[in-house]
């Protein structure tokens, strides 16, 4: 059986005459990931912070285990874990004493709260650095610290705020490998993000904020259904090349002006691999190879008809 751990329905909120949020509905199901993507100031953060009680909704209703926003806010808090964009970790301190000042927060019995500190530096791979000031860790490290600190409540609803923001690839995927474990505890994860990748990689269902509106949800396989393929984009020398090139490429789009050759593929290295035997077996010269993947802005362009970088305009 499935349950709702979110539900939101026409959640409304504006800064003066700005409105950021004009009628939200969500409904995320317990145990999965579910992803708010949208680009910058699309009212991302604003969602979370009226979702986890931070902040009040002008108008709407949400649910959040099961109890309500507005009126149990003691409930909620006491149901959930929320990682920032600015994370809560204590600069001054060190990931141990960080972790400590949560435990002790918490009021574990015994020796349990040094076990459970022990634990999660382990788990988050923080054990080396963990005596070390959290000011000298890189921003993977202070984004780990920052969720290990989160779980010693052992919430069952955790919050991402954009977790993944300003690090580094490596460091991205070690947090997605986090977050995919934390799903398979049964925890129930609402992450937002401004990366399609990010979405695509982890999430169960997105929802797509535009303009204060979520113009499109679904599983990541639906809403890619509705914006174009990636391509390789191919540059010639020549308009021969060009022509040549046209001949055994089926189904790609010349551009002879800009001596351009655009190829629908899914930027895997065996098509990319089969595209250029191909060129060498006909003795194709290619000056520039570019492989181009959906991205944000293509979901965007194909959902709302303008690019994600537009701000929201309202009077
Ligand atoms: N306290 C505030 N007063 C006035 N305007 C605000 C306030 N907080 C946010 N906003 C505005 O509301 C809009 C949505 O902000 P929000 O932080 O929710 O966006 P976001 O999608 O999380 O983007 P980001 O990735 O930049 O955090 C922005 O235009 C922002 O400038």
């Amino acid at each position: 059986m499935t349950s709702s751990a979110i539900t939101a329905s026409g959640l409304k909120k504006a800064y003066k005459d700005k409105v950021v949020l004009d009628g939200i509905d969500l409904d995320v199901q317990t145990g999965t990931i579910f992803s708010l993507l949208g680009p910058n100031g699309a009212g991302k953060t604003t969602t979370v912070n009226l979702l986890t009680t931070l902040l009040k909704m002008d108008a709407g209703t949400a649910r959040v285990a099961g109890y309500d926003v507005a009126t149990e806010t003691k409930q909620v808090r006491s149901s959930i874990g929320v990682t920032g964009q600015f994370a809560s970790v204590d600069e001054l301190l060190s990931g141990r004493e960080n972790l400590q000042l949560m435990v002790d927060l918490h009021h574990f019995k015994g020796g349990e709260g040094k076990t459970v500190v022990e634990h999660l530096l382990r788990r988050f791979d923080l054990k080396e650095a963990a005596d070390k000031r959290a000011s000298t860790y890189s921003g993977g490290m202070r984004r780990k610290l920052d969720l290990a600190m989160t779980l010693v409540g052992r919430p069952r609803i955790i919050f991402l705020d954009e977790p993944t923001t300003g690090l580094d690839p490596r460091s991205r995927r070690t947090m997605w490998n986090i977050v995919r474990e934390l799903v398979a505890d049964g925890i129930t994860i609402f992450l937002t993000t401004q990366y399609l990748e990010e979405a695509d990689q982890l999430a169960d269902r997105i929802a797509v904020l535009d303009q204060g509106k979520v113009v499109a949800e679904g599983t990541p396989e639906q809403l890619k259904r509705k914006i174009p393929g990636g391509h390789v984009q191919l540059r010639f020398a020549d308009v021969a090349q060009l022509q040549a090139a046209v001949r055994v490429l089926p189904g790609s789009a010349p551009d002879e002006e800009s001596l351009i050759l655009r190829v629908p593929s899914d930027g895997g290295v065996k098509s990319m691999r089969t595209l250029l035997d191909r060129l060498d077996e006909y003795a194709i010269d290619v000056d520039e190879f570019t492989v181009r993947m959906p991205d944000l802005d293509d979901v965007f362009l194909a959902l709302t008809g303008h690019d994600a970088k537009t701000e929201v305009v309202t009077k």
